[in-house]
């Protein structure tokens, strides 16, 4: 129960769905900014420093340990293929920049569950991020502390009394913490009030990032929203100041959902039916149409219009659907034709529970 087993199965536990406002908010996020003193910092590290660290890193992890910390093993990224480096990162186990390298000195620790992984010698030494279904900042808070403080036993972390933790960019350093949640907001996208939103975020010292984080278009139906600032604020400052905003940001969702549900409501209906249809009768469908087919109808779900889909189903799907998880469950590497053909198969065989 390791890193293969969440390799081979799409399913992590953020995509549940059982955290509190899983209509709207996908997963909630919590990664620390940790580096060990007397290292330089990743981009400076030369071969023997990296081994160093991995090896310290190594020692540092609990064995056999129960709870959050199940499974929990460090894994080079050069032990990994490029496949399946991709798959960690589709899976929001791994940013996207981890996974470009296969160097035997970075690494990656997954717990039984996805709700723990952890980054080595990414931007910083350690990346340690909690991820779980909904809205659970607190929690997922609560279990990245857990992590930090079982590794803090052995390792001896870079901290100031007076700045807080030290990380290889200026802006992380402090708290070393970003708290993020993945928003579904199809609504506020159709009532063209997303810029307004971001606008919006900004004041409250947030940020608005596209589905695989930085870099990453802030377009279509889903959103990253995280903190911005991690110096001169307490965790629990970050942690209450994202809840806030984000509570108000699911409640104009909601807002807008049934407003266009009383006004437009054939209309509706009749754009998320559609939807529906194409998702289980399409031959062939590319990543982008699926998503935004997959938010009509999950938008029809949350609505009550669409009654026999559970958002477990659509969450896997999210992921189910991108290029190196098709290839994984085809065992085989496909060109984009053969990928479209399998995103098709795979969309209709879960919908409709009938295999082709
Ligand atoms: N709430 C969330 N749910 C699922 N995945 C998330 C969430 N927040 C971030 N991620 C994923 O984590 C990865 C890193 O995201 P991002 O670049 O925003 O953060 P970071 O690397 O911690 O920040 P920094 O820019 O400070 O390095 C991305 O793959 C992104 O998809």
């Amino acid at each position: 129960m390791g890193i293969t087993d969440i390799l081979n199965r799409t399913y992590v536990s953020w995509m549940d769905a059982a955290g509190p406002e899983s209509d709207i908010v996908i997963s909630t996020r919590v990664r620390l900014a940790r580096n060990l003193n007397q290292l330089p910092f990743p981009h400076l590290t030369d071969e023997a420093t990296g081994k160093q660290l991995m090896q310290k890193i190594r020692a540092a992890l609990p064995e056999n340990e129960e709870g959050i910390f199940r499974g929990l093993e460090l894994v080079s990224l050069s032990q990994l293929s490029p496949l399946d480096r991709t798959i960690l990162v589709e899976k929001h186990l791994i940013s996207p920049e981890h996974a470009e390298s296969n160097s035997p000195y970075r690494g990656v620790a997954v717990n039984y569950d996805g709700s723990v992984a952890i980054m080595v010698n990414e931007e910083d030494h350690l990346r340690i991020q909690c991820l779980l279904s909904g809205l659970q900042v607190n929690q997922a808070y609560k279990y990245a502390q857990t992590v930090d403080d079982k590794l803090e036993e052995s390792l001896d972390y870079a901290f100031d009394s007076r700045r807080g933790y030290l990380t290889a960019c200026p802006t992380n350093v402090g708290t070393g913490m970003r708290t993020s949640v993945m928003l579904h907001l199809p609504a506020t996208a159709m009532t063209n009030q997303i810029n307004s939103l971001i606008q919006n975020v900004t004041q409250f010292g947030l940020t608005v990032r596209g589905m695989y984080g930085e870099g990453t278009e802030a377009t279509g139906r889903f959103y990253q929203v995280s903190n911005q600032v991690t110096l001169g604020q307490t965790e629990e400052d970050i942690i209450n100041n994202l809840w806030t905003v984000v509570i108000q940001i699911v409640e104009q969702e909601r807002y807008l959902r049934n407003g266009l549900l009383k006004e437009m409501k054939f209309q509706l209906e009749d754009r998320i039916l559609r939807s529906y249809g194409l998702l289980t009768n399409a031959r062939m469908i590319t990543s982008n149409e699926a998503l935004g087919l997959l938010s009509d109808v999950r938008m029809g779900m949350d609505l009550g219009i669409i009654t026999w889909v559970n958002r477990q189903v659509l969450n896997e799907l999210i992921v189910a659907i991108k290029p190196a998880h098709l290839q994984k469950a085809a065992g085989k590497e496909m060109d984009p034709v053969e990928r479209d053909l399998k995103r098709a198969e795979i969309i209709k065989e879960k919908l409709t529970g009938k295999k082709q």
